[in-house]
């Protein structure tokens, strides 16, 4: 989920000369938890990494305590592993550290980037909410993060919300900065189309997957058309 290094971009001379003429790789989904799941989750899981290519899952349980939602996890992170799907700890950097997770999303709540940095060290994913706000992004960015997140961006049922950002912060973001950045809240199939176009490098899902009527395989390969058929502009 971050950036290219010179390492991979030494590694494809082609790639490399694409990006350096403004190639930008396309949109992806980073699928959210429910807030609550049961043992049976794990299968849901799997369905919908069936449905198509899930860059990262983000383990996002509430009112559970940490050693609770460690139990949780283990079998849905080593689903992720088998399927090459980033493990994402919501909240918590004790816990993405205790895991060995591929990185923590962190709210403005949740402890400073650059602390959990520090404990994570440089190849552990950080991501953090910035709401509508080009500041927060911007601290988000100078303080080591690695990728941005935007939203709500649509009505959820999810999580109460208290931002509602326009499309054009993701065309800013993007225009301004290489850092990814992440589109949340409320996204289904029929309303991403504006948020991949505006340069969404992640469409952060969760609701449209689980509540799927056809269940989260379905869920997932929903997302497919809109993905590949609405190119990212060029990256900064
Ligand atoms: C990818 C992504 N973006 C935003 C959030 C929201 O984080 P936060 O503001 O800390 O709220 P909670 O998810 O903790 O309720 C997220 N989890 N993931
Ligand atoms: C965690 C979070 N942060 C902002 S909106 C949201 C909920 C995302 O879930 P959904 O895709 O169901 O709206
Ligand atoms: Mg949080």
């Amino acid at each position: 989920m971050t950036d290219f290094t010179d390492e991979e971009l030494a590694l494809d001379p082609q790639f490399a000369a694409q990006f350096e003429q403004g190639f930008r790789p396309a949109c992806q989904l980073y699928l959210i938890s429910p807030p609550a799941i049961d043992a049976a989750f794990v299968d849901r899981l799997a369905a919908a990494l069936d449905g198509g290519r899930v860059a990262a899952f983000q383990l996002r349980l509430k009112g559970m305590d940490e050693d609770e939602v460690a139990r949780a996890a283990e079998p849905l992170q080593k689903l992720c592993a088998e399927r090459d799907v980033a493990f994402i700890i919501n909240d918590s950097v004790a816990l993405a550290q205790r895991l060995g997770a591929d990185g923590v999303h962190l709210g403005q709540g949740d402890g400073d980037p650059k602390d959990a940095r520090k404990l994570l060290g440089p190849k552990v994913q950080i991501g953090v909410t910035c709401h509508d706000s080009r500041h927060l992004a911007m601290e988000a960015g100078e303080a080591g993060a690695d990728y941005v997140a935007f939203g709500a961006f649509y009505p959820t049922m999810t999580k109460d919300t208290m931002h509602r950002p326009e499309p054009s912060i993701l065309g800013w973001w993007t225009t301004l900065f290489e850092l990814p950045c992440v589109a949340i809240g409320g996204i289904t199939a029929d309303n991403a189309a504006p948020l991949v176009a505006a340069g969404a490098d992640f469409l952060a899902v969760s609701g449209a997957v689980w509540n799927h009527p056809a269940g989260p395989r379905a869920g997932v390969a929903a997302f497919a058309d809109v993905l590949a058929s609405n190119p990212p502009p060029p990256r900064a």
